[in-house]
């Protein structure tokens, strides 16, 4: 897909998402996890932005603020020309339809009381969608839309494998026939085969409606297959976005060539660790000037007090945060 030219259906700009150390959103003065920590980027019509990063690094947090389920701490969030960064629940509700969110566990975030006709009719329920004829109606074309038979819909949630229960996190998702959608994790939980089926049924849907998918696995097998475009997050930030095709030929920042050496190859896992030295630092403390300067082999006196802007170079829209690229790009050529 050529992205270039399309247009933005989301904006994020220098979004922040700080926790107070005992849980909850910060809003004081004590300690605080900047778990989100000035995030800009654009998602556009139709594409699926993969968004990729060691645990802990903020992907579920950035998700949660984007869609206003924690609250951000700053910045913007741009969905129709209106920032809904902060919205109320209640005047965030108008948007709901549009942005949903797809979990990790289904399991968790299915009722367990519930049978699938009551899951799948609630976000039909509270938006006021037709009446009780028609829900029935929509529920039984998500079912068939997700693979699933009409018998569902008289079972419970415990009553299917974990591949179904996905599928029904995604009818319940799709509901309401949102422009965007972001899977945390999807099918992280999921057995190899099953993941494959999963994934398949993910981009079925997004061509029929036609979805913006904003797509988070540490998986990074899965996310090539998944994405035209890909965003690299380094506790809190974004260190490197670009085409997908850019990102796995010519990683330009140390850190996504570290994340990209450890997919496991030839059934050989190479840890990260083994990659990239040293553990993730703390978020609460996060190292001055560019923050993967503790771990970065190619470090120099600058980058320990100079933070890096996402730059793009010459060659169009792969914007890295690193002051030394190009030089290590050579470097590398040469070698
Ligand atoms: N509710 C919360 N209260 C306090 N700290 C939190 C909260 N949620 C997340 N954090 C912290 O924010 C940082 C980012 O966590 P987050 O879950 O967003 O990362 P992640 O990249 O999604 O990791 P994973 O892949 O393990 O889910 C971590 O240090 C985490 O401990």
């Amino acid at each position: 897909m050529t992205l270039s030219n399309d247009k933005a259906i989301l904006s994020i700009d220098g979004l922040e998402l700080h926790f107070s150390q005992g849980g909850g959103v910060f809003r004081g003065k004590a300690a605080k996890v900047r778990a989100v920590d000035g995030v800009s980027f654009e998602l556009y019509a139709g594409e699926t932005l993969g968004l990729v990063g060691e645990s802990g690094c903020g992907k579920s947090s950035l998700a949660k603020a984007i869609l206003n389920l924690h609250r951000p701490t700053a910045g913007a969030v741009i969905y129709s020309n209106t920032d809904i960064a902060g919205l109320s629940d209640r005047a965030m509700r108008q948007y709901r339809s549009a942005l949903q969110m797809i979990f990790q566990d289904p399991f968790e975030s299915l009722n367990s009381r519930h049978t699938v006709e009551v899951i799948l009719e609630e976000p039909l329920l509270i938006h006021k969608v037709g009446d009780k004829n028609s829900r029935l109606q929509r529920v039984a074309e998500l079912l068939a839309m997700v693979g699933l038979p009409p018998s569902a819909a008289s079972k419970y949630p415990h009553e299917f494998s974990g591949g179904q229960r996905q599928r029904i996190g995604i009818a319940r998702a799709i509901a309401l026939e949102p422009e965007i959608l972001i899977c945390d994790e999807a099918v992280s939980a999921l057995d190899v085969s099953v993941q494959a089926q999963i994934l398949n049924l993910l981009l079925d849907i997004q061509e029929k409606l036609k979805l913006s998918i904003i797509f988070i696995s540490h998986d990074l097998a899965v996310v090539r297959h998944m994405s035209d475009r890909i965003a690299v997050m380094y506790l809190g930030q974004i260190v490197e976005i670009a085409d997908a095709e850019s990102i796995y030929s010519s990683p330009r920042h140390p850190y996504t060539q570290g994340l990209l050496a450890s997919i496991p190859r030839l059934g050989e896992a190479s840890p990260i660790e083994a990659q990239i030295s040293g553990d993730l630092p703390s978020p609460m403390a996060p190292p001055s000037g560019c923050r993967f300067h503790t771990r970065c082999q190619h470090r120099q006196a600058r980058c320990e007090h100079e933070a890096p802007s996402l730059q793009a170079g010459d060659d169009g829209p792969h914007l890295t945060a690193c002051h030394f690229w190009p030089e290590i790009a050579a470097k590398q050529a040469n070698s």
